[in-house]
């Protein structure tokens, strides 16, 4: 199923509706570390999380980290960005995919976007004076649309 890695995730109720958002849809969570919060913070169970929703969730000390525990291909890796030049709605995705988001604050980091091939560097539309999208909301986005092109495989 697909893969959401979240890097460096600041806000726990952010962090606590993309947990909530990947056991409903069969994804799984990659946390980045350093976290902004610890796992036992009131304001990430506050989404109303069972212990089996925590206990999927992998925790990667860092990016480099990361790409030695799980070997994703370049290919199947795609970062979302503002800065994107990839256009989201345009991508054609698959169960093993890997989809990586900025912190709420700095977004993606250098190190995290050369290790990501520039046309998978992906911009979800906004209108043109926008800034960014919520962090969790980007995250629900994206799975759903890459669930929805999957055929919404073990859902219904
Ligand atoms: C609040 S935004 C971070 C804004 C940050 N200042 C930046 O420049 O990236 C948090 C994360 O949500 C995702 N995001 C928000 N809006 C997006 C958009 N329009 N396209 C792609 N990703 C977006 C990105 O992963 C981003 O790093």
């Amino acid at each position: 199923m697909f893969n959401i890695v979240l890097f460096e995730p600041e806000i726990p109720p952010n962090t606590g509706n993309i947990i909530r958002l990947c056991a409903n849809t069969g994804a799984q969570l990659h946390l980045i570390e350093p976290l902004g919060f610890p796992m036992e913070d009131a304001k990430l169970r506050r989404a109303g999380l069972d212990y089996h929703e925590f206990a999927k969730i992998k925790i990667h000390p860092s990016w480099a980290q990361f790409l030695a525990n799980e070997q994703p291909k370049p290919e199947r890796l795609f970062a979302l960005t503002t800065k994107g030049s990839g256009k989201f709605h345009e991508g054609a995705y698959s169960p093993q995919d890997y989809f990586v988001f900025g912190s709420e604050t700095k977004g993606i980091t250098d190190e995290v976007r050369s290790s990501i091939p520039a046309p998978n560097q992906m911009r979800l539309a906004m209108q043109n004076a926008s800034r960014s999208l919520n962090l969790s909301n980007t995250v629900a986005i994206v799975v759903y649309e890459a669930w929805r092109q999957n055929g919404l495989t073990g859902g219904s």
